[in-house]
């Protein structure tokens, strides 16, 4: 049996449902000959890891125990008493993964897997790295920071997976690593990377005031941890970024032309998340439903596009015909349209669910299989 040892960074959505799916598919990975080890799991407070990480994991009953109590909204450090585990504070995390990533990196290989949505995990992802580790990511952050980290979390091309940072459980990076493996260049991304933004532009058309619509998709799972991530652009304009530097370009998030569906004064340094949701977004309710009449008086609907040609990254609200490709679109589906030489007069299409915890957490299991060639 393959061993795939297994340290989760993270257990929010994302996070919670990548145990749930690793719990329910025992039986069909035991058919496959391959087994995840989960050595250890950290919310932003604790790690939780296996007594022995060497030859002892998490069982499952204490990773379904971990995903409920995370659920309830406590800690992890309360798993103390639930069975035999060590625990360790903020204070000592960072150091104590380091331990573990230099004690199986090149021994048994591990999978460090990051569910957060933190920049502060990019130096733990660089060090795992240099260790032998491989990382898997849905969190969009370490790959759009500066040019020297992405550099270095890609520098072996074997030990990183990342479908999920890009259209959720979505087959992007991987379509568009088999496009320029193979020699043919990529002209042009036209997309709708948002499935929060698909989802709120789609409802808005029904009528339905923008605040509203922003609180379903935050309790729908499609949302960031901020959901002005997404209104900002910034979520969007992350996976831009990331195509655009799988695509070659060496540009840093300020070349990027970003529109945002808030302004400056209801930014996370002037508002907290909470009134955002309670005082801010109410009060741009008129502003997007004006908006949406005036496309629609010219039988158009917005939709929050992203553009990558040649130096050109941009990502805003355009207006486009009703019966487009990216104007068809509902809920929280993501398209995109890659037009390469291959793909010259029709794009190849990908489209589907681009959001929600259960795909995103189906596309970071599949990475981490993608990647069981490494383990022994
Ligand atoms: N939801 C979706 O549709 C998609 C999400 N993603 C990405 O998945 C990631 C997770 O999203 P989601 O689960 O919704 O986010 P949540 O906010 O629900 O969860 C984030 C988790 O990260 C933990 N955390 C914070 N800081 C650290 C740290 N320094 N070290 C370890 N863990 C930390 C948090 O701890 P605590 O619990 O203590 O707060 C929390 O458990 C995000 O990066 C998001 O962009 C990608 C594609 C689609
Ligand atoms: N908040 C994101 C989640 C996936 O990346 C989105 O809405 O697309």
């Amino acid at each position: 049996m393959k061993k795939i040892p297994l340290l989760l960074l993270g257990c929010g959505g994302v996070g919670r449902q990548l145990l749930q799916h690793i719990v329910s598919c025992r039986s069909l990975h035991a058919q496959q000959g391959i087994k995840l080890r989960v050595i250890g799991v950290c919310d932003s407070k604790s790690l939780v890891a296996a007594s022995d990480v060497s030859v002892s994991e998490l069982d499952d009953r204490f990773l379904l125990e971990a995903c409920r109590i995370k659920s309830a909204g406590s800690s992890l450090s309360t798993l103390r008493s639930f069975g035999e585990c060590q625990i360790y504070g903020h204070s000592e995390l960072p150091q104590r993964v380091i331990e573990i990533a230099s004690l199986l990196g090149k021994a048994t290989g591990l999978a460090l897997v990051d569910c957060s949505a933190t920049m502060d995990t990019i130096d733990l992802l660089t060090r795992a790295i240099d260790l032998g580790c491989c990382i898997v990511l849905a969190n969009k952050k370490p790959l759009t920071s500066l040019m020297e980290h992405y550099d270095k979390l890609v520098s072996q091309p074997r030990h990183i997976r990342h479908e999920s940072t890009v259209g959720a459980g979505l087959p992007v990076i991987a379509s568009l690593n088999r496009i320029l493996s193979s020699g043919d260049p990529i002209r042009c991304i036209i997309g709708s990377l948002s499935g929060t933004l698909g989802y709120v532009m789609s409802e808005l058309e029904d009528g339905k005031p923008l605040s509203e619509i922003v609180k379903a998709a935050k309790s729908l799972g499609y949302t960031e941890p901020d959901p002005r991530d997404d209104l900002g652009g910034m979520d969007v304009a992350r996976k831009a970024l990331i195509l655009a530097r799988l695509l070659g370009s060496r540009i840093v998030m300020d070349s990027i032309k970003v529109e945002s569906l808030y302004p400056e004064e209801m930014s996370p340094s002037k508002m907290s998340i909470d009134e955002f949701m309670s005082t801010g977004l109410p009060l741009l309710d008129k502003y997007i439903n004006d908006r949406v009449q005036k496309a629609s008086l010219h039988g158009n609907v917005l939709r929050y596009v992203c553009v990558l040609e040649g130096s050109r990254c941009e990502v805003g609200i355009q207006e486009l015909p009703k019966n487009s490709a990216l104007g068809r679109l509902k809920g929280s589906d993501n398209v995109l349209e890659i037009y390469s030489r291959c793909y010259s007069q029709q794009p190849l299409v990908i489209q589907g669910a681009g959001a929600g915890n259960d795909t995103t957490a189906a596309g970071v299991l599949a990475d981490i299989l993608d990647i069981q060639d490494l383990f022994n």
